[in-house]
């Protein structure tokens, strides 16, 4: 393991307003080495914002960030030589190809010599794509198009990688591929940060932090997250769903109730004893219940949660 306390992300109270609106206000985070730290938020909540700051790309309109040492307000430049970046759009070039792509990164980022020959024949093994050196950007599948601009973003070894919402738009067996690359990396020592939707990636993140409105509004590891939301989860088979699920919406402290197939998740604030309550309530109404069963809460429950009960207050 890296030293606990190397910060390579230090950010304090960072703002960034865009005229009269605050996208992002007073965010705190830290991120260690080697940590592989997730932002998670509904559209507009300010992520790629917070992310575009922490790179350099835009300027705190108040607050402080240091980054792999530097400030980002300060010395951007120094701060974007040492990071890698890739975004959804993965900034290809669709006309070359990936050997191509891959040159004209490791240019980008000054690489020369032995050093420049050694990253590329690493990068091209690490993500499988030698046999597709001379293939076109363009006509690579979707989670090729990733796994090269992983590659690109990685060129110059940087010490610390922010992804926003890399995986969006690829089919599940290369997101898989995708998050053991990325698991593969931070072992090795380099810092991750990532935005995301999907909430399976969320759980395979080490930290993260929930931003809404431009707000951290809770961090932590996700197992610590899902415990503060406080919700128990039941699973139940009902012959009639849709009365099951008008029954169940009625019960005090439902924070949920959805349908899974024919399976009903129900989410509730409160103790265990919701699965008992829940299907006693059910069989008064003299509902059949096939099957019942408590269930693991989850990141996306609190998530979920999180965002009704802002938008409630
Ligand atoms: N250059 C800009 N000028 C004005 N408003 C902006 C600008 N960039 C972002 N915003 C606004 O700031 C808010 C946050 O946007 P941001 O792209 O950071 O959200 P996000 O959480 O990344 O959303 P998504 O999940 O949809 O990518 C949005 O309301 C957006 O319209």
């Amino acid at each position: 393991m890296f030293p606990a306390d190397e910060l390579v992300v230090d950010a304090r109270h960072l703002s960034r307003r865009f005229g009269s609106f605050v996208a992002v206000r007073d965010v705190s985070l830290q991120v260690r080495r080697g940590e592989i730290f997730g932002v998670l938020g509904p559209n507009g909540a300010g992520k790629s914002t917070a992310l575009r700051m922490l790179c350099g790309v835009l300027d705190p309109t108040g607050g402080q960030a240091i980054v792999v040492g530097h400030d980002v307000a300060r010395q951007p430049e120094r701060v974007k030589a040492k990071i890698g970046y890739m975004t959804q759009s993965f900034s290809l070039y669709a006309d070359l190809t990936v050997a191509e792509n891959i040159r004209f990164y490791a240019s980008l980022y000054g690489l020369e010599g032995a050093t420049r020959r050694r990253r590329i024949d690493v990068v091209m093994h690490q993500s499988e794509l030698a046999p597709r050196a001379g293939q076109l950007a363009a006509e690579l599948s979707g989670g090729w198009k990733q796994r090269l601009a992983l590659a690109c973003a990685t060129i110059h070894a940087p010490p610390l990688l922010f992804l926003d919402e890399p995986t969006a738009g690829v089919d599940p067996l290369s997101r898989r591929e995708f998050w053991e690359r990325i698991h593969e990396l931070a072992a090795a020592g380099t810092t991750i940060v990532v935005t995301t939707h999907y909430m399976d990636e969320a759980e395979r993140c080490h930290r993260l932090a929930f931003i809404f409105r431009g707000e951290v509004f809770d961090s932590g590891r996700p197992g610590d997250i899902v415990e503060r939301a406080g919700l128990a989860i039941a699973e139940f088979e009902v012959d009639d769903v849709e009365q099951a699920t008008a029954l169940l919406q009625s019960l005090p402290g439902v924070e949920e109730c959805a349908h899974y197939g024919h399976v009903l998740r129900l989410a509730v604030h409160g103790g265990p004893d919701v699965l008992a309550g829940a299907r006693d309530h059910l069989a008064r109404a003299g509902l059949a219940v096939r099957d019942a069963r408590q269930a693991r809460a989850t990141v996306e429950d609190a998530f979920v949660a999180m965002v009704r009960r802002e938008r409630r207050a």
